[in-house]
Formats: C-alpha cells, sequence, structure tokens
C-alpha cells in the first residue's frame, strides 16, 4: 500500500478516489464575488470585511467541490493583499479544505537564498511542532536563485510529507524572456527541469512519483508533453487550462499511461461560474455554489478525453 505520508501517494488515492485530475483554484477578487456573499460579511473595517467576504466564498466554493476533485489551490496573494486578516482567513480555508479530504496546494511562489528559504518553508509547510491543519499539503516554489536555495525547501516537505512544485514553465505569455534563454543548448526551463528530475527521483515513492514536482502551463502543449518526457518521475501541476485558453488537449500530454502525474488546474472559471454563460443564466449569483459546481463537473468531464 502507497504512504499516506508521502505527497505523491497521497496525491494519486486522491487522484483514483475522485476520478480526476482537476485542480480548482480558489482566487477571490471583491469585485467579482457573488453579491449574496459580498451583502453577508462583517467586520469592524474594510479589510476584515473583505477577508471575510474570501473566507465565506473559499468555504462555500469547496462545500460546492469537495465532492468532485481531489484538490484545491488557494492563491495566496489575494489574500496577502487583505494584511493579517486575509492570511487568517486564508488559514481557515485551509483547515475547512482539509477537514472536507482536499488536498491543498497552496500557491505562493516562495523563494530566497538557502537560510530564507527554511524559513519559508517551516513558516509554510510546518516545522518541529506536530502537524497543524491550517497548512498546506504541497506549496508552489521560485527556483530563481539556484539549486541550492530548493534543498530547504525539500527537507522540511520531506519531513513533513508535503509536496513541492517547482516553476519549470508557466503558462503567462511572455513566459519564454527568461525562461527560454538558451545557453549550450539548454533552455532555463530545461536546466530546472533537470534539476526538478533528480530530485523527484530522490524522494520518489511507493508509485513511483516523487514529492517535487513541476509547474508547466496548459498554453504551451509541445513543452507540457517534453517536459513530462523529461521528468518521469515529477507530479506535474498545471495551470492555464479554461480562461488562459489551454483545452484537455493540451494538457494530453501531463499524463502516465494510467492517466496520473498531474493536476489540471482552474480558478477563475470555476470560481465566477455564476457570472458567465453558460451558467449565468440557469444560476446567477444567488445560486453561485451550484453554478461552480457545474462548471467544477464540465472539467472533470472534459479532462476525461485527456487521461484515457
Ligand atoms: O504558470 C503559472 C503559475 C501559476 N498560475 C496561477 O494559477 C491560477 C490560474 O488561474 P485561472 O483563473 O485558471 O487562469 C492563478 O492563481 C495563477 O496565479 C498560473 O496561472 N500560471
Amino acid at each position: 500500500m502507497a504512504s499516506l505520508h508521502h505527497f505523491s501517494d497521497r496525491l494519486h488515492a486522491a487522484i483514483r478516489a475522485k476520478g480526476t485530475p482537476a485542480l480548482v483554484g480558489i482566487d477571490p477578487r471583491l469585485k467579482s464575488l457573488p453579491a449574496p456573499v459580498r451583502d453577508a460579511a462583517t467586520g469592524p473595517t474594510e479589510l476584515d470585511r473583505a477577508a471575510d467576504a474570501f473566507e465565506r466564498f473559499g468555504k462555500g466554493l469547496i462545500d460546492a467541490v469537495a465532492d468532485l476533485v481531489p484538490a484545491v489551490k488557494p492563491q495566496s496573494a489575494f489574500f496577502e493583499e487583505l494584511g493579517p486578516p486575509g492570511v487568517a482567513a486564508l488559514s481557515r480555508i485551509i483547515v475547512h479544505a482539509r477537514a472536507a479530504g482536499l488536498i491543498v496546494v497552496l500557491d505562493a511562489k516562495r523563494g530566497d537564498i538557502g537560510s530564507t528559504a527554511g524559513a519559508y518553508a517551516r513558516g509554510l509547510l510546518g516545522g518541529a511542532e506536530p502537524e497543524r491543519p491550517d497548512l498546506a499539503d504541497a506549496l508552489t516554489v521560485n527556483p530563481f536563485l539556484g539549486a541550492d536555495t530548493l534543498e530547504p525547501f525539500v527537507s522540511v516537505a520531506k519531513e513533513r510529507g508535503a509536496g513541492l512544485y517547482v516553476l519549470c514553465k508557466t503558462s503567462n505569455p511572455g513566459s519564454g524572456a527568461f525562461q527560454g534563454v538558451t545557453q549550450d543548448g539548454r533552455s532555463v526551463t530545461q536546466r530546472v527541469a533537470a534539476e526538478i528530475d533528480r530530485l523527484s527521483q530522490e524522494t520518489v515513492g511507493e508509485g513511483g512519483y516523487g514529492i517535487v514536482g513541476a509547474v508547466v502551463g496548459a498554453t504551451y502543449p509541445a513543452e507540457l508533453a517534453e517536459l513530462r518526457a523529461a521528468m518521469p518521475s515529477a507530479p506535474l501541476l498545471v495551470p492555464g487550462y479554461g480562461s488562459q485558453g489551454g483545452t484537455a488537449a493540451d494538457v494530453a500530454g501531463a499524463f502516465d499511461g494510467a492517466g496520473l502525474g498531474a493536476l489540471v488546474n482552474s480558478s477563475r472559471a470555476v470560481n465566477f461560474a455564476f457570472a458567465a454563460e453558460p451558467y449565468a443564466a440557469e444560476f446567477g449569483p444567488t445560486r453561485w455554489q451550484q453554478a461552480s459546481a457545474a462548471a467544477a463537473r464540465a472539467m472533470v468531464d472534459d479532462l476525461k478525453a485527456a487521461t484515457s
């Protein structure tokens, strides 16, 4: 049996249980939240009220999709933007998601010199204290400072049974400007991939995948397939499906023969489904959770073609 202390083994058990690699992002923006959520929010200051709205929305979204998908990905930036009340709301959303049995990937894209990286790793994944329910199962990490700066994240993640997703080929239109720079025939992305491959092989679990994975955008399908082959034991986190234009066909190259090895993220298209067709007419802001569930269900169905 796969070890439940090993991130990829846990992740794959969750993917198998739900029958899908669909990952729902939690990316709240105050202006885009359904009016009933904004109206219900309370608090002494504007920031407190915004954080309360984010918390209601995040927990409501989790309740809407928990039976459908194996994992959620809160985007830390939106919570950090609100200061301490936002960060506290994020912690409670993580507790809620984990209590619902979901794997939580915190998208915070941290990275710094080694000694500081250790503090980020312990702060976001946990230190010497017993396991905390307010911390994520996995974290996104920025490798720009060099391979040595990944080590503290890896050692904390190993100890905590957590996972890491290292930025490798990001989904944004300008990702090639730095990541595509080539020296001696190898791009920065390929060099980062080689390091991820090494770290994933070093941390491989019973299911054949390591705890160190890669972020590779759905918006670059050819590179996605090449990078899958270059890092056979690295779990992939694939953003860019949905709102950024990535399709099920684009992400097909992310998976192994068993349909495992990757999570495909969609944030805005699921979060704000109530405000866009085809769901707006049927559901609207008062039934926003049903709209999000319908959008998540459509994503799950759509991805079946990519994984079979
Ligand atoms: O290369 C990357 C890395 C991270 N992201 C993040 O994923 C979501 C995508 O949101 P959508 O609404 O589905 O476009 C968001 O949190 C990004 O910060 C990414 O898009 N690309």
